[in-house]
C-alpha cells in the first residue's frame, strides 16, 4: 500500500429473495417471504489520505478500475482543456522521430526520456504525439502530471488511470485486465511496483498483441516527491528485463532534474533507453509567429502589413528558439480588451540588452507587470496566488477586498494568468516559469513575491482570514479549503516571529482540523523559539492531541469500552461519550463537524477531550477500537443520540435547496 494512505473497501452484496411460502393440497403455493436488502460489509485501515472504494458485489473489474482513474490526466480530459499542443508544421522532425521509435518492434530500447527546460515544449510535444499515436492506433495510455493537482500532482493512481486506458484501447488486455481488479480490487490501494506489475506487465507478458503499445508519461518531476519519481522510473525498468509478448514503448518526459537524470545515468538503465533533448527552434517559432500574427491581423481587420519582418525577426531572436516566449507574447497582444498593435509597441519598447533563453522571458514578465495599473495592491495577490491555489472570490475575502475586486486588479494579467469566469475555479498561471519568476527576487526585483516581507505580509493577512467566522458556504468552496489545509505549512516555512503569535493562538479551530494539517510540524515550530508564550505552546499541544486522538482509537489493540473506564476509575459524562461516539461515525480530522453537530464551544471539546489525556498517556494503555466504541453494549445510547443528531441534519439539508449552478467539490 501506499504510505500515509487510509482507505475503506465496502462490499456491498446484493439482496436476497424471501424463501418462497409453502403449497397447501392441491392449492397453489403461498406467497414468498421477506427479501433481505443489500448488505454492506465495510473494513478501515488507517494512514493519511482517505480513499473509498465501493465494490459491489458481481461488479465488473473494469467499473472498479474507472472509478480510481484521474480523467484529468489524460491526454484529451476535458478538465484539463485547452491543453498545449504543437503548432501545425512545428517540431515536425522531433515529433517523426518519436512517431517512428515507438511504431519500430525491433527496437533495443523500450523507454524514451524526453528533457528539455521549463517552457521548451514537451507537453505541446507529448499532447500532439498522443493524438498522432492514438490516430495511428499505438496510443495505449497517457499520464500527464500536474503539479499540486489533487489527482494528477501524484502517483496514487498512475498506473490503475494507464491500465484502465490499456484496457480500453487494447483488445486483447481488457479481460486480462478486468479480471485482476475484479478477483482483487485492493490491487488499486498497493505500492506502484505491485500495481504495475500486476495491472500492466502481466498481462502483457501473456497476451499478443501485433502492434507495439505506447504509453506516454508526462511531466515527471510535476509528481509529487523525488523518491515517488525513482521509483516509477525503476518500476518501469524492471519491465524491460521480462519478455512481453505485447511490447511496449514507454515515453517519459520531464525538465532535467538531476535526481531523474541519475536514474537514467545509472548502469540499470543503460543499455534499455534513448534520449530525446527538447532543443531550441528559431524556425518553429518564427513559423508560429507568422501564422500567429496573421490570423491576429486578419480577426482584427488589420490591413497593413504587420509586424515588419525586422520586428518579427527580433522577436524570435528574443525567443531563444523556445515557444514559452513566443506563446506568451501571443497571448498578451491578443487581448481583446486592447489593440494589438499596441501591445506589440509594449513589447518592442521592453529593455533588448539581453540574450539569454530566459532574460528575454523575465523582460517579457517584467514588462507586462510594468503595463499593468495599481501594483502596489497587484503584488499581496500574486504573492497570494503563488503560493496557494485560489478562486477570485477566495482572494476578495483574503485582502478586504470589494467583490470582484481581484478581477480587475488582474485584468492586465490575462496573457500570464488565466483567471476563470466562473467564482469556482482557481486562477492559475498559463506557464509555471511565470510563477518561478514571481518567486525569485534576481529575476522580478520590485514584483518579487518571494521575500520574507512578502510572506510575512501574506501569513498576516490568511491569520487574520482564519481568526474569523468560518462561513459555511465560503468553507465549501475548494480553494478556501486549500487555503485551510496549506496555511499550516506555509506559516512554518517562514522563520519564527513574535507578531505571529497573537494571530496565531486566536485561529478559529474550524480552520484548523483538517485531514492534511501538519500540526504536529506546527507544534515543533512553536517549541524552536524559546520567546514564545507558553500557553500557545499548550493551547496546540491540546490541538495535536485532539487532531491525533482518532488515531489513538484506531491504532489500539483493543479493549472493552467499559474496561476501559473502569481501570482508570472514571465514569465517563454523557458529552464525553457522545463525542467519542461522533469522533468514531465521522472521523478525528474532521473534529469541526462533531463541534457543530453536538453544538459545542470548541472549548467544551478541547476539555472533553483532553480530560482523558492523562489516561491515554499511561504507558501500556489500550483503548477501545472504533469498532468497540461503535458497538459497546454498555454504553449503547450515545451512539444513538448522535446518529439522530445526524440523521436530523441530513433531512434538514435535503429539505434546503441547494444554490443552482454552484460546484462543490
Ligand atoms: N510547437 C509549439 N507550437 C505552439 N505552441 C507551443 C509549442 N510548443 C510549446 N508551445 C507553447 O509554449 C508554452 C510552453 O510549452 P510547454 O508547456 O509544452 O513546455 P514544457 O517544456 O512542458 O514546460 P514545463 O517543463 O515547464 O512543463 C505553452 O504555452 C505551449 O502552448
Amino acid at each position: 500500500m501506499f504510505p500515509d494512505v487510509q482507505a475503506m473497501n465496502n462490499y456491498i452484496n446484493g439482496g436476497r429473495g424471501g424463501v418462497g411460502g409453502e403449497g397447501s393440497g392441491g392449492g397453489t403455493g403461498g406467497a414468498g417471504g421477506h427479501g433481505m436488502g443489500p448488505s454492506l460489509n465495510f473494513d478501515i485501515r488507517s494512514g493519511g489520505d482517505f480513499t473509498i472504494t465501493n465494490v459491489e458485489h458481481g461488479e465488473r473489474g473494469i467499473d472498479i478500475l474507472h472509478r480510481t482513474v484521474a480523467s484529468a490526466a489524460i491526454h484529451d480530459s476535458a478538465e484539463s482543456y485547452p491543453q498545449p499542443r504543437c503548432h501545425p508544421e512545428t517540431r515536425t522532425k522531433m515529433l517523426e522521430g518519436l512517431h517512428k521509435w515507438a511504431l519500430d518492434t525491433d527496437s533495443k530500447t523500450a523507454v524514451l526520456w524526453m528533457h528539455g527546460p521549463a517552457g521548451a515544449g514537451k507537453s505541446a510535444m507529448m499532447q500532439t504525439l498522443a493524438h498522432q499515436l492514438k490516430d495511428a492506433g499505438i496510443l495505449g495510455a497517457s499520464f500527464f502530471f500536474k503539479r499540486d493537482h489533487a489527482t494528477c500532482g501524484n502517483a496514487k493512481t498512475l498506473f490503475s488511470t494507464i491500465a484502465y486506458q490499456l484496457a480500453l484501447s487494447v483488445l486483447c488486455l481488457r479481460t486480462p485486465i478486468s479480471q485482476i481488479v475484479e478477483n482483487d480490487p485492493s490491487i488499486l490501494l498497493r505500492s506502484i511496483e505491485t500495481q504495475i506489475q500486476k495491472l500492466i506487465f502481466e498481462p502483457c507478458r501473456s497476451h499478443q498483441n501485433d502492434d507495439p503499445v505506447a504509453i506516454l508519461i508526462d511531466g515527471l518531476d510535476e509528481c509529487e516527491g523525488h523518491e515517488i519519481q525513482r521509483k516509477i522510473l525503476r518500476a518501469i525498468r524492471n519491465s524491460c528485463s521480462s519478455k512481453h509478448l505485447i511490447s511496449l514503448r514507454f515515453i517519459v518526459a520531464s525538465r532535467p532534474e538531476p535526481h531523474i537524470r541519475e536514474v537514467f545515468d545509472s548502469p540499470f538503465y543503460s543499455d534499455v533507453h534513448r534520449t530525446l533533448n527538447v532543443e531550441q527552434s528559431f524556425d518553429d517559432v518564427h513559423k508560429y509567429l507568422c501564422d500567429e500574427f496573421s490570423r491576429i491581423r486578419t480577426t482584427e481587420y488589420i490591413s497593413t502589413p504587420w509586424p515588419s519582418s525586422n520586428v518579427l525577426n527580433e522577436l524570435v531572436r528574443r525567443s531563444s528558439g523556445y515557444f514559452i516566449y513566443a506563446s506568451t507574447i501571443i497571448k498578451f497582444i491578443d487581448d481583446k480588451n486592447y489593440r494589438p498593435m499596441e501591445r506589440l509597441e509594449i513589447i518592442q519598447n521592453g529593455n533588448k540588452t539581453d540574450s539569454e533563453a530566459f532574460d528575454a522571458l523575465d523582460q517579457l514578465y517584467m514588462t507586462i507587470l510594468c503595463s499593468t495599473p495599481r501594483q502596489s495592491e497587484l503584488i499581496p495577490i500574486l504573492c497570494a496566488i503563488v503560493n496557494f491555489d485560489l478562486t477570485a472570490p477566495t482572494i476578495d475575502q483574503l485582502f478586504g477586498l470589494a467583490d470582484g475586486e481581484t478581477r480587475v486588479l488582474l485584468r492586465g494579467l490575462q496573457s500570464v494568468l488565466h483567471v476563470p469566469s466562473n467564482d469556482y475555479d482557481e486562477i492559475s498561471s498559463h506557464h509555471a516559469s511565470f510563477l518561478d519568476f514571481l518567486d525569485n527576487p534576481n529575476r522580478s526585483k520590485e514584483f518579487c513575491v518571494g521575500s520574507l516581507h512578502r510572506r510575512m505580509e501574506l501569513a498576516r493577512s490568511v491569520l487574520t482570514l482564519c481568526a474569523g467566522h468560518y462561513r459555511e458556504i465560503w468553507a465549501l468552496s475548494f480553494s478556501s479549503l486549500t487555503l485551510a489545509r496549506r496555511w499550516v505549512s506555509f506559516i512554518i516555512s517562514l522563520p519564527p516571529s513574535p507578531e505571529l503569535w497573537p494571530l496565531i493562538g486566536r485561529m478559529n479551530p474550524d480552520y484548523i482540523f483538517h485531514p492534511d494539517s501538519d500540526l504536529e510540524g506546527m507544534l515543533t515550530w512553536l517549541r524552536r523559539i524559546p520567546s514564545v508564550p507558553r500557553g500557545l505552546i499548550h493551547l496546540w499541544k491540546d490541538y495535536e492531541y485532539m487532531y491525533s486522538f482518532g488515531d489513538m482509537i484506531s491504532g489500539s489493540c483493543g479493549v472493552q469500552q467499559e474496561t476501559f473506564f473502569q481501570r482508570w476509575h472514571m465514569f465517563p459524562s454523557p458529552k464525553l461519550l457522545q463525542v467519542l461516539a461522533s469522533i468514531a461515525v465521522v472521523g478525528h480530522p474532521k473534529l469541526s463537524l462533531t463541534h457543530t453537530l453536538l453544538d459545542l464551544t470548541w472549548d467544551e471539546l478541547r476539555n472533553i477531550i483532553c480530560s482523558l489525556r492523562p489516561l491515554t498517556a499511561r504507558p501500556l494503555t489500550a483503548l477501545p477500537t472504533l469498532h468497540q466504541w461503535v458497538s459497546s453494549e454498555f454504553y449503547p445510547w450515545p451512539f444513538r443520540d448522535v446518529a439522530l443528531v445526524y440523521i436530523r441534519r441530513m433531512v434538514r439539508n435535503l429539505a434546503t435547496p441547494k444554490k443552482a449552478n454552484r460546484k462543490f467539490r
